[in-house]
């Protein structure tokens, strides 16, 4: 498509800028409240509302503080929130069991959400990392390297984990944990258990990223970690990769797609929206967050300007929903 533009002086693209009132008619994209998935962390304990250090505005928050954590999130109507477990060391192994305990963290807090606020989507992550001793998303084998994080033996575990959290409440799956195959074997999973209506929402593109630090420390998976992630994390060298990684998740059952991190990778959203037409998702990951906070606690940004163009950017790039640590302050901000 050739945009046709008469030449100046005829035309003025600025004519269509000259008020508030115009600008609104032709505003090609438009960020609501209905586009927010919230990350929620929680921990175990009472009573306890713990900062995590290096996401200023982030809180984790105790079981018997999630209702009235969340309460403020539900009445803004921000349809979704992800929620995320910091394990106690001790209920850590190397084979990531406590994150198939019925009454894990996560599965207790799905619980008790599902009674307070029938209406909230819940979404919950896939992945071994906050469960396991050595940080990986995937159980360890002898393999290539010494030690590799095997890909078939994580499956199981992995089906596990989703068929407890969907029995506990969670709606959304969302398996983060980047084994080949895991969508299909986690459909079937469900399936076999009768969780037909259990949505899966994959992080089909997801990049072995230095922007998740933060995400790391709010959990305690980063201390433990050994070694890195990029023999099943993606390079972020590749593009292709990308489109050939979503649409297997397509194939294998995956009812929605994200990309991850988001900022630095608006170039996947769009190309996987053109490509694949299929429900997008972008997260806005803790690294993303605490280096624009960063900026703005030093006042070299404004706050609510930086967070709302950081969010539209989603938009524009084609995604249909971002998760983002800011959801709350931007679904209070649209709503007036
Ligand atoms: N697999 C777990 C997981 N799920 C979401 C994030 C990161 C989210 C963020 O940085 O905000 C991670 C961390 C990782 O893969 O190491
Ligand atoms: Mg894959």
């Amino acid at each position: 498509m050739i945009p046709i533009v008469a030449p100046f002086p005829i035309g003025r693209p600025r004519r269509n800028r000259l008020d508030a009132g115009t600008r609104r008619l032709v505003a090609e994209n438009r960020l609501s409240v209905d586009d927010l998935i919230w990350p929620v962390f929680i921990m175990e304990g009472t009573g306890t509302i713990s900062p995590v250090a290096s996401m200023p505005g982030v809180e984790r928050v105790t079981i018997d503080r999630l209702a009235a954590h969340v309460a403020p999130a539900v009445k803004l109507g921000i349809p979704a929130v992800a929620l995320f477990p910091m394990t106690p060391p001790e209920a850590k192994d190397a084979e990531g069991s406590e994150a198939s305990n019925p009454d894990n963290l996560i599965c207790r807090a799905a619980r008790l959400l599902t009674r307070e606020f029938p209406d909230l989507l819940l979404v919950g992550d896939v992945a071994l990392d906050p469960y396991t001793d050595h940080g990986h998303d995937g159980v360890l084998r002898p393999g290539p390297g010494g030690v590799y994080v095997d890909n078939d033996a994580s499956l199981p575990v992995l089906v596990r984990q989703a068929v407890v959290q969907a029995e506990a409440g969670i709606g959304i799956m969302a398996p983060s944990d980047m084994m080949d195959g895991r969508i299909g074997a986690i459909r079937r999973g469900l399936d076999a258990e009768g969780l037909i209506h259990t949505r899966i929402m994959s992080y089909a593109a997801k990049y072995a990223s230095a922007f998740y630090g933060p995400f790391r420390d709010a959990v305690g998976s980063g201390g433990a970690l050994r070694g890195d992630k990029k023999t099943y994390q993606m390079d972020p060298a590749n593009s292709d990769e990308a489109m050939r990684e979503i649409a297997a998740d397509l194939a294998e059952g995956a009812d929605m797609i994200m990309v991850k991190p988001g900022m630095p990778y608006l170039d996947i959203i769009r190309r996987a929206k053109d490509q694949f037409a299929a429900p997008t998702f972008a997260y806005q990951v803790s690294g993303e967050y605490s280096m624009l906070m960063a900026a703005i606690e030093r006042g070299w940004l404004d706050h609510d300007r930086g967070m709302m163009e950081s969010l539209m950017a989603f938009k524009r790039a084609g995604a249909d929903g971002v998760l983002t640590y800011f959801a709350p302050r931007a679904a209070a901000l649209l709503r007036g």
